[in-house]
């Protein structure tokens, strides 16, 4: 119940609602409560005349009607501004938590999602927020018009005799305990249900998201029997769940129909002994009947209760998470930059440091050791290595996307670790090797860094990137839209509008994980024409897959196991009998066997 009320407290501006809602419940309860009284009335008035003890009009009874039709219209309109209002809050609930749950992904740091799925995120994120907002909704109705029902009925049922009265308060604290009986091995079942449907969403996520890999290893039906076998786990289990929840609803309402039972034997047996009128017996009848009503929604609203604690318990899990201080104040806006960073050191002068960089990634063993390395201002450096070997780790590290566990990286002379993410990351431009785009119109994409770019450098950037030719043979060129990852261009295509996109950013550093995907000669020439526009006068750090890239740069850096091994110009290293020359002497030999060596260096030719 805490961690409903922490979001109640968490949502807090919106009392104007909640009062509002408060308030539409009593008007409803009250004016719910008068029909009996009124029915009653107008039964006594009736029967009384009918037995010539008080004639009376037609004319005095009508006012009894109109009595109950203006009670019921107010109610009826009380009730709807109650509904409308909760409506309004309850989607102003989910804006506010679902808002703070991104805002809240958005800053957590990177090693995060490295143990989450994306689709297990998502589902938890509106599981919670749902059954949190439900519930807030329901109890805000229902809750309070229920209290005021309750004990208006017992008040008054203990007035015309009291053993009714005691009666109807014994039902609550046996209900409420045979219901809390329930709910401790509900909520075990619940678990274990959302437990099945998070992996279940997590995997869906993944396979609709790389249909291709899922299509081209056949593996629609393992996938499908994987999906289908975590869902299936939760039939089982709400079978045993409801099983349990149903019996234990049957002694509930076995035991509420026996109350019944003895009130209405009391009511009727008082009224034959003469101690009610017809009037009041009607009047107890109706009370009676109104108060089933919030007697049996109580173990609903257990129910839902329940649902919502465990709602509300994942999404505190991650909101209490610590985020990256640094990234918070991106989302926040505290961290713009007042004026953009401009390079101070001069072309040829060192502007990228790595110093005696060690790091691992959450508590696990190091995988990059005492990283020394100066990259000079315009200076093309590649990193050679095998797979594994921390290359895209070294440039996580220079983005800031996590923190090295000793030494320092220092960017023209900033330290990243105590500088701000956001003039860090403005002076770094990636190209990925899955180009990585958005769905929507390719000029969105292009322009991701600035979405007020004009469409003149939009096009000027496409242009530069060997892009524009493709772009306007589409139909609706720079707005054709393209599907989620940009399904409907080719590999060659993307690559290079994410090139145009690194163009726009017109960042000073540049790190290109060059993409081994099976682009074809024709496609790889037309994405280098475009890398190399880009690289002009800036710095460019290459993870590289391909010997003739790497001949190219000015300087080569080749990693063994987390270590830098050599340092040089690709003519010295050619010679020195290292992993380069290595590579070299592979690719002139041939062969099966020299291909996989390449291949375990992630080089391609
Ligand atoms: N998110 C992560 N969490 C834990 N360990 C990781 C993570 N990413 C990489 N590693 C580990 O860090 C080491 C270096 O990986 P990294 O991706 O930097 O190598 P790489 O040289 O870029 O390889 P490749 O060329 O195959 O991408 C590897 O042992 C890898 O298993």
């Amino acid at each position: 119940m805490k961690s409903i009320l922490r979001i109640i407290r968490a949502t807090r501006e919106l009392w104007p609602l909640y009062t509002g809602i408060v308030v539409c419940a009593v008007l409803t309860s009250v004016s719910s409560l008068l029909a009996p009284f009124i029915i009653s009335g107008a039964t006594d008035t009736v029967v009384n005349h009918l037995n010539g003890s008080e004639p009376t009009t037609g004319m005095a009874i009508a006012w009894f009607a109109v009595a109950y039709l203006v009670a019921q219209l107010f109610n009826v309109i009380t009730s709807n501004i109650g509904g409308y209002i909760g409506d309004v809050m309850s989607q102003k609930m989910r804006t506010i938590l679902s808002v703070r749950y991104f805002e809240k992904l958005l800053t957590l740091p990177l090693s995060y999602f490295d143990t989450e799925l994306t689709g297990t995120i998502i589902s938890r994120l509106n599981r919670s927020i749902t059954e949190v907002t439900n519930f807030v909704k329901a109890m805000s109705n229902t809750f309070i018009s229920l209290i005021i029902t309750t004990v208006s009925v017992i008040v008054i049922s203990s007035i015309y005799y009291w053993p009714l009265g005691l009666l109807l308060i014994i039902i609550f604290p046996v209900y409420l305990w045979l219901t809390s009986k329930t709910s401790a091995k509900w909520q075990v079942w619940e678990g274990k249900k959302n437990q099945n449907i998070d992996i279940a969403s997590g995997r869906f996520n993944e396979v609709i998201g790389q249909i291709r890999v899922v299509k081209s290893f056949g593996a629609e039906r393992r996938e499908l029997d994987l999906f289908r076998t975590h869902f299936g786990n939760t039939v089982g289990l709400t079978r045993e769940q409801s099983r349990f929840w149903h019996s234990m609803d049957v002694a509930r309402l076995a035991f509420l129909s026996l109350i019944f039972f003895g009130l209405y034997l009391l009511i009727f047996l008082q009224t034959l002994a003469g101690n009610f009128s017809i009037g009041d017996m009607v009047l107890l009848i109706q009370l009676l009947a109104m108060a089933v009503a919030p007697i049996n929604s109580l173990s609903w609203i257990v129910d839902s209760a329940q649902r919502a604690i465990t709602g509300s318990k994942d999404y505190f899990d991650v909101m209490e998470r610590d985020s990256d201080a640094r990234a918070l104040a991106i989302t926040a806006g505290t961290d713009v930059p007042t004026r953009p960073h401009t390079i101070q050191a001069e072309t040829g002068q060192e502007l990228v440091r790595f110093n005696e960089v060690t790091f691992g990634y959450n508590g696990e063993e190091d995988v990059l050791h005492k990283i020394d390395l100066s990259i000079k201002r315009g200076e093309r450096i590649a990193f050679v290595g095998e797979s594994g070997g921390g290359k895209s780790t070294l440039m996580a590290l220079l983005e800031g996307l996590y923190d090295a566990r000793n030494g320092s990286i220092t960017v023209d002379g900033m330290d990243i670790a105590g500088s701000d993410l956001e003039t860090v990351r403005s002076l770094i431009g990636m190209v990925f090797q899955d180009a990585s785009l958005f769905s929507g119109t390719i000029a969105e994409n292009i322009a991701y860094a600035n979405p007020a770019t004009s469409r003149e450098q939009i096009i000027a950037a496409a242009k530069k990137a060997n892009a524009h030719e493709f772009i306007s043979k589409f139909s609706d060129g720079y707005d054709s839209l393209i599907g989620e990852r940009g399904l409907k261009l080719s590999g060659g295509q993307k690559q290079r509008v994410a090139v145009a996109r690194a163009i726009l950013k017109d960042a000073p550093i540049l790190i290109l994980d060059e993409a081994t995907s099976a682009l074809d000669i024709k496609a790889e020439r037309a994405v280098q024409k475009g890398l190399e526009e880009l690289m002009v006068g800036r710095t460019s750090l290459i993870i590289a897959h391909r010997l003739s890239t790497i001949a190219t740069v000015d300087t080569i850096v080749t990693l063994k196991d987390g270590r830098i091994e050599e340092i040089g110009a690709p003519a010295e290293l050619a010679v020195s009998g290292g992993i380069y020359a290595e590579l070299l002497g592979l690719q002139n030999q041939g062969g099966k066997a020299s291909k996989k060596k390449l291949q375990s260096f992630d080089i391609v030719g």
